[in-house]
């Protein structure tokens, strides 16, 4: 931890991909081999009637009211993972999912005999469904928060994933179905219309200060923009001034 900390890590051998993604299946199956109690399973998503859920490994239990929220949104699962991929994820209730060992459906498909089943749970401040849509997310995590910072508090949001989860849809989102980014903003914009200083004597100055501009330093300041405006859009600046 220390020399990560410090600078990069240092590797004796090569990491070779293929190792990472068996240590990793390893580590699915060497949790402690406690049996919890059995589970119907609901909603037609699990092949099997019942199977035995270990202990949590990670039961991130956050209120709304603690700073830290965590949502997982479950995206759909495409054709190319195939259908029966959407038997590894199962919501419970609209905090926690079940996750489901994937070498099981492997084996199945090798024929041979199908491992023990076994889950693991994780629970969140709220889990969305993968046919939720991209106002449902925005109205179900960040919108408090967008209007926390209209009021004039700090917020960070970031997504978490490995590629191909669907961080880019959720945050930006394709131009018909925009994502939370374009809301958030859409959202502060739509606050301050109206409300906008309409006049060019107010300078920013570091984060929160701003200066009073004189008569001949507002001029100043407008020759600079045209100039730097001229200098990137030539052409549009040439085109405003015929009109
Ligand atoms: N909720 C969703 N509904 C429909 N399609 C989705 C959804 N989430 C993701 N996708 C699709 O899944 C694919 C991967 O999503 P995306 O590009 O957002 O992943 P990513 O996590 O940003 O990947 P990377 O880290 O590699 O950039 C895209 O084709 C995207 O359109």
């Amino acid at each position: 931890m220390e020399s990560c900390l410090n600078g990069k890590p240092e590797h004796h051998e090569p990491i070779e991909v293929e190792d990472i993604c068996r240590n990793l299946q390893d580590e699915f199956a060497a949790l402690p081999a406690q049996v919890g109690p059995p589970m119907r399973g609901g909603g037609g998503v699990c092949h099997r009637s019942e199977f035995t859920i270990k202990p949590p490994v990670f039961q991130q239990d956050v209120s709304q009211s603690e700073n830290l929220q965590v949502y997982l949104r479950i995206r759909p699962i495409t054709a190319a993972e195939g259908a029966e991929s959407q038997s590894c994820v199962r919501m419970e209730g609209s905090d926690t999912v079940i996750l489901r060992d994937p070498r099981s459906f492997l084996t199945n498909r090798q024929g041979d005999k199908p491992p023990p089943q076994t889950a693991q749970r994780f629970t969140f401040t709220q889990v969305f469904a993968p046919e939720s849509s991209q106002r449902t997310v925005f109205e179900g995590s960040v919108h408090g928060l967008v209007r926390d910072v209209i009021q004039g508090g700090n917020s960070l949001v970031f997504t978490y994933g490995v590629t191909n989860a669907g961080k880019t849809f959720t945050f930006v989102g394709p131009e018909h179905d925009s994502g939370l980014l374009p809301r958030s903003l859409s959202a502060i914009f739509s606050s301050i219309e109206g409300r906008l200083y309409s006049r060019s004597d107010l300078k920013p100055q570091r984060c929160r200060d701003y200066s009073r501009l004189t008569a001949e330093q507002q001029t100043a300041q407008i020759t600079s923009k045209r100039n730097l405006l001229r200098l990137f859009f030539p052409r549009l600046t040439s085109q405003n001034r015929r009109a």
